[in-house]
């Protein structure tokens, strides 16, 4: 569905990211992880077209610089926190602006039935439907990050790209988002690709797992494989696994009850 081979790219000449290759499949949740500056929201810009590129990245057999940006958007969408913020947007508003590339008429004036229907669809997928006639400068932080979800599935993309989606998010939003995603990207055959930096949240979500360092793959597969207390441990430089271990520890210690390993999802 889309692969990079030998992506390179940065700013003001030089290359942040070096030769990164990857192929992501259809139905495939990746999640990119690494230290501070490692190159994680680099790598999204790049793939979003944001920034120029050596190398090549294709959707589907074809290269993205060949494609007019309005049918890369179409085909791939950043959950961009950029917003329309100062302007008085209501939240609906604001998820109809996704539909802008499904819109004939660009003004949006007049909306089509689908583009109505589909905003709504949306709008209930992320639980924001009662909220629909707020301004957005009056929602929480938590909220407006559910806003932005919103209008990036309202552009129907096959391809979601999302740094740090969870990062204003309370325990509930955080798990809800994950699964959210998790059954979007089986159940359409679509792929998430998310920047994350919660470990805990990158098992639940990562089918395959890039792990960065200093713009450099230091592993790139399966989660399993990938989440490895050595390796962990290396590129972050700290004992990892020492760290998850101890939170739970600490629960124990809290709560007063034994930790039991529970099948998670
Ligand atoms: N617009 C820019 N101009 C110049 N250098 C930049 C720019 N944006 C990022 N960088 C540099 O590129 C490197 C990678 O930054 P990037 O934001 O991709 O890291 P990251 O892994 O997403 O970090 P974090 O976990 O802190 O969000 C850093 O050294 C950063 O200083």
């Amino acid at each position: 569905m889309l692969t990079l081979k030998n992506v390179s790219a940065g700013y003001n000449g030089y290359d942040v990211l070096k030769n990164i290759s990857l192929n992501i499949s259809e139905g495939e949740n990746l999640c990119i992880i690494g230290p501070n500056g490692c190159g994680k929201t680099t790598l999204i810009k790049a793939i979003a077209g944001l920034i120029p590129h050596t190398g090549n990245i294709k959707i589907n057999d074809v290269n993205i610089l060949s494609m007019k940006r309005a049918e890369v958007a179409k085909k791939m969408a950043v959950m961009s926190q950029i917003s329309s913020i100062y302007f008085s947007y209501t939240v609906y508003e604001t998820v109809l602006l996704g539909r802008y590339l499904h819109m004939k008429d660009r003004s949006f004036k007049q909306p089509s039935v689908k583009d109505k229907e589909y905003t709504e669809k949306c709008l209930k997928a992320v639980d924001l439907y009662s909220l629909k006639d707020k301004q957005i400068n009056t929602l929480s932080g938590g909220q407006l990050q559910r806003v932005y979800l919103a209008r990036t599935l309202a552009q129907e993309p096959k391809i979601i790209l999302l740094d740090e989606p969870t990062n204003h998010l309370d325990l509930k939003n955080q798990a809800e988002l994950i699964d959210f995603l998790k059954n979007w990207s089986k159940e359409k055959g679509h792929a998430v690709i998310g920047v994350l930096h919660d470990l805990n949240l990158t098992m639940k979500l990562a089918d395959n797992i890039l792990l960065l360092d200093k713009g450099e793959i230091a592993a790139y597969g399966k989660a399993t494989d990938v989440i490895s207390s050595k390796l962990l441990n290396k590129v972050y430089d700290m004992d990892v696994a020492g760290y998850m271990t101890d939170s739970l520890k600490q629960w124990e210690y809290y709560t007063g009850e034994p930790f039991k390993l529970r099948k998670v999802n």
